[in-house]
């Protein structure tokens, strides 16, 4: 049995990337595999949602009302949610085979999203920093590029490789933008779940989704498992906090990959939940550009 209950019963294929708008009290979330953007109006209960031509992974508000957002094809920004298009960066990477999948901003407003690499059988998934009109490579190691947060001092950065079912974690510099010193932060047993999407509270614990293990964790920052938060469905893949106190975790699911006993058992997979936590999250850094 669990507390959570479902926020918004989307029914999304692959529910990723919620992000708490502490202005308007809107939470946006992403369906990757439906090519959708959603925004969810907490006041008045109303769902809109805008379709792209290909996978949206991840994306950021800005300082205004617009979006940096990463998909398939690249990174574009969009200066309201239902404004064209506008390219920042257009991939180098085989789209065939690589997509953007998660992905933040740092306190300084620069965007940093990582790739996921279908085939698995290479290290091709790369995490990016995009500022000011550039583009660095800050990683390339992993499967599926996931988890990316930032202590509240921004000293510490996360990242995930899921299907590795690794965290990392890199010092770095808030002035410059570099992160360095990379190493394992906390390792999952096999066959209980993944690390996918997370976040950072404003204590500095790590909240993991953890994809097939039907729960999202609570990690100290010395990578202990402090708390376990189940989840009524078998692939969480990413939290958010929100809410007027911002003591609300929300958590994305997937849909897509239950089977149909699963579906019996979660027949809200694939929506947004969320419980009430006794401890803040971070407000989201906005895109400077
Ligand atoms: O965030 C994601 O991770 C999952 C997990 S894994 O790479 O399969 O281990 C992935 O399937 C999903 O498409 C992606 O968005």
């Amino acid at each position: 049995m669990t507390d959570m209950q479902c926020a918004v019963n989307a029914q999304a294929k692959l529910a990723e990337c919620p992000r708490w708008d502490e202005r308007t009290q809107t939470l946006y979330f992403v369906d990757i595999d439906s090519f959708i953007l959603y925004a969810y109006d907490t006041k008045s209960k109303s769902l809109a949602h805008r379709k792209f031509d290909e996978e949206i992974g991840c994306f950021s508000l800005d300082e205004h009302e617009g979006f940096v957002a990463a998909f398939r094809s690249g990174v574009y920004t969009f200066e309201h949610f239902n404004a064209d298009l506008k390219p920042y960066w257009l991939a180098s990477y085989d789209q065939k085979t690589t997509r953007f999948n998660d992905g933040r901003c740092d306190a300084k407003g620069r965007f940093l999203a990582g790739t996921m690499y279908s085939p698995k059988d290479a290290f091709n998934g790369a995490l990016h920093q995009f500022s000011q009109g550039k583009e660095t490579l800050i990683d390339q190691a992993a499967w599926t590029s996931n988890g990316l947060a930032f202590s509240p001092d921004n000293t510490i950065m996360y990242y995930s490789d899921t299907p590795n079912h690794v965290v990392y974690q890199f010092d770095y510099d808030l002035e410059s933008g570099v992160a360095t010193n990379k190493r394992i932060f906390i390792e999952f047993p096999r066959g209980n779940g993944r690390p996918d999407g997370a976040a950072v509270d404003s204590e500095g614990n790590y909240w993991s989704a953890l994809y097939q293990g039907q729960r999202v964790v609570k990690i100290s920052p010395q990578g202990k498992i402090l708390e376990e938060y189940p989840v009524p469905a078998t692939y969480p893949t990413m939290v958010a906090f929100g809410g007027t106190d911002m003591q609300t975790l929300f958590v994305s699911t997937c849909r897509g990959a239950q089977t149909e006993e699963e579906l019996k058992q979660f027949p809200e997979a694939g929506g947004i939940f969320a419980i009430e936590t006794n401890v803040k999250g971070q407000i989201e850094p906005r895109f400077a550009g």
